[in-house]
């Protein structure tokens, strides 16, 4: 229990610290400013109490000799100042808070963009996490730099209007104190809790927010409203925001209960001083000046050590979430990684899979079972199998967005797993099955494949050619720069309606291809039904450009339109998690295996559609 608390303690401070250090890196002027009016703010209630005092015991004991004008000036310097210090204040606080925000933000992004692989970001937890770290890099690590300067400067504001308490009254300045103890431990805890409720409501949280997000979706709009899903997915995320609601009403009650309790505490204290004080003055203990200063005292005590306790409450649960924002950015590497990369070389000789086993996680079946498969460098490699073989995860594995739990993949002999794992991936071109529509303009779209190729037009302009879509892209309201999408619209036209277009399923296609074929160093090219969307016409057309494009680049092509792969070096087959059948068309044919099997059932359907046609 001990080592607990000592824990939380110990990330507590070194949360405080780094966040910190991350504002006085990125704002420290705006830090260094907003620090000494903090400290300034926080001696003015004091110093008002004792001016006051001076000024009403001046005129009530009769020694109006002595010129109240300094008094009274200092009093109106402490007022222009209290009404001051918070605007300026404030001034400071934002400049600080859109420093550290920006600064946090980046580093966070930065730290995502390390985690090499994708099991991370599948996984819940993690998204919960990075949920929470995406909301205190906008906000936290600025507003708990505040907390943590407003928790200083209240506590120099208590320590302040403790020591005037016990110039007065040493025993009631202990009973306030006393008083105060249960408070602050109350709000602590109540703000840990908040924490957990929030850490707790997070998968719930992320639910509704996928459910609105579909509700808003472009995408999605055509299938909720021609299925009236509408309500359905409406109801359900009134359900995710309903339990949401009723954790955090249960959470309010129990503050509501406390913070009552906490009051009538207060009020009783407030009330023994407040009986006290008035009785000391009328028994000629305590003149007038002091009983307003006690007054003032036992207020500014008791409200100061109220906000201390808030701003602690407040700078702990900002702690807490800025803990979720230190996780992600300091989180360790996703795979493992080589101490000594190897530097990637171009392909010689060919990728051996050796005896890969994979699943996506301990909790689910094997997918690989032991492939064991070559692809030789320049060979052009068919990859079939039935829906959910393993195709598609063979070459993640093969662009190293997971490592084989068993076996190795070695390029030209040397494992993945030993190579740098960027330059890996600046070796292989891709056209993934569920390729991105990126809302961006078409050369956007096609330089993805290759950054720098969004100042060079020429490259864009060729890789689109090759994949059959520069014709139509020209033909666009502006060309190449014209939106691909109507969600956006280009800056300074807003009134043009030509701004965004939106491509159909073949030719968005063709874009992904083309984004593929921008790449200029490409050793291995994968292909991962590329043809899918494509008419019979484009379809023969990419496949010839293809040819010619793949020539000298070894190439993996999964397709379920076995007809495009009869000229492949070799085609793999996949079942059962291992390498069924591998060999030439031919040969497959010959065997009269699953391939073959394959291979006929789907020519006899082509068959059958022609003879309906010609029938017909
Ligand atoms: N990220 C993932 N996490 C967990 N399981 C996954 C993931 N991706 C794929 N799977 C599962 O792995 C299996 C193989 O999927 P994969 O996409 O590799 O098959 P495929 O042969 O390419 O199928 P298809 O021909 O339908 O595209 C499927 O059962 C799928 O549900």
């Amino acid at each position: 229990m001990q080592t607990n608390v000592d824990q939380s303690v110990r990330s507590a401070l070194r949360a405080g610290r780094l966040a910190l250090r991350q504002a006085a890196q990125a704002a420290p002027g705006a830090l260094t400013g907003y620090a000494l009016l903090a400290l300034g703010q926080a001696v003015v209630p004091v110093a008002a109490a004792w001016l006051t005092k001076l000024l009403l015991d001046g005129i009530t004991t009769g020694r109006a000799r002595v010129d109240p004008m300094p008094v009274v000036v200092a009093l109106v310097v402490v007022g222009l100042l209290a009404g001051a210090v918070p605007h300026l204040s404030a001034y400071f606080r934002d400049q600080l808070e859109r420093a550290t925000g920006l600064r946090a933000q980046d580093q966070l992004y930065a730290a995502v963009e390390r985690f090499k692989g994708l099991a991370r970001f599948e996984e819940p937890e993690f998204q919960d996490r990075l949920r929470l770290a995406q909301t205190a890099a906008g906000v936290t690590s600025s507003s708990m730099v505040s907390d943590l300067l407003s928790v200083v400067a209240t506590t120099v504001t208590v320590l302040s209007f403790v020591l005037s308490l016990l110039v007065v009254s040493p025993v009631m300045c202990v009973l306030v104190v006393l008083a105060a103890v249960p408070v602050v431990l109350a709000e602590v805890a109540m703000a840990r809790r908040r924490a957990r409720t929030t850490w707790g409501l997070g998968p719930v949280e992320r639910r509704e927010f996928f459910y609105s997000g579909l509700l808003a979706s472009v995408q999605a709009a055509k299938e909720i409203r021609l299925f009236g899903a509408g309500p359905f997915l409406r109801g359900r995320m009134l359900r995710e925001r309903r339990t949401a609601n009723a954790v955090r009403r249960r959470q309010d009650v129990i503050e509501l209960r406390l913070q009552g309790l906490l009051a009538l505490l207060a009020a009783g204290v407030t009330g023994a001083a407040l009986v006290w004080s008035v009785r000391q003055a009328y028994a000629g203990q305590l003149s007038v000046g002091d009983l307003t200063l006690f007054l003032a005292t036992v207020a500014g005590v008791q409200g100061g050590l109220v906000s201390l306790a808030l701003s602690l409450a407040r700078a702990n649960e900002q702690l807490i979430l800025f803990g979720h924002y230190l996780a992600v950015v300091t989180a360790g590497p996703d795979l493992p990684e080589s101490a000594a990369p190897v530097p990637v070389p171009r392909l010689r000789h060919g990728i051996e899979f050796r005896d890969v086993w994979f699943r996506y996680s301990e909790d689910h079946d094997w997918i690989l079972r032991g492939v064991s498969l070559f692809v030789p460098a320049g060979a052009t490699v068919g990859l079939v199998g039935r829906n959910g073989a393993g195709k598609s995860t063979l070459v993640k594995l093969l662009c190293r967005f997971y490592d084989p739990v068993r076996g190795a993949i070695l390029w030209d002999g040397v494992d993945l797993r030993h190579l740098d794992v960027q330059e890996l991936r600046g070796r292989i071109s891709s056209v993934f099955q569920d390729f991105m529509h990126y809302d961006l303009s078409a050369t956007d779209n096609i330089a993805f494949g290759d950054v720098r190729a969004a100042e060079d037009p020429a490259l864009v302009r060729r890789a689109a050619s090759t994949a059959g879509i520069h014709d139509d892209l020209v033909a666009l309201p502006r060309g190449y720069d014209t939106l691909l999408t109507r969600l956006f619209k280009i800056e300074g036209e807003r009134d043009d309606p030509d701004t965004g277009v939106l491509l159909s399923g073949g030719q968005w296609q063709r874009v992904a291809l083309a984004r593929a074929f921008v790449r200029q160093v490409r050793d291995v090219m994968i292909l991962d039904e590329p043809s899918a969307g494509l008419d019979p016409l484009a379809e023969h057309e990419v496949s010839r450009s293809l040819r010619r494009y793949r020539s000298g680049a070894t190439s993996v092509v999964i397709s379920h339109r076995l007809n495009t792969l009869r000229d492949a070096d070799l085609i793999v087959v996949l079942g059962d998690g291992v390498v069924a059948e591998s060999g030439d068309h031919e040969t497959l044919l010959a065997r009269g295996g699953s391939y073959a099997e394959l291979f006929r059932t789907q020519a006899r359907g082509y068959a059958e559609e022609r003879g309906a046609v010609q029938a017909g």
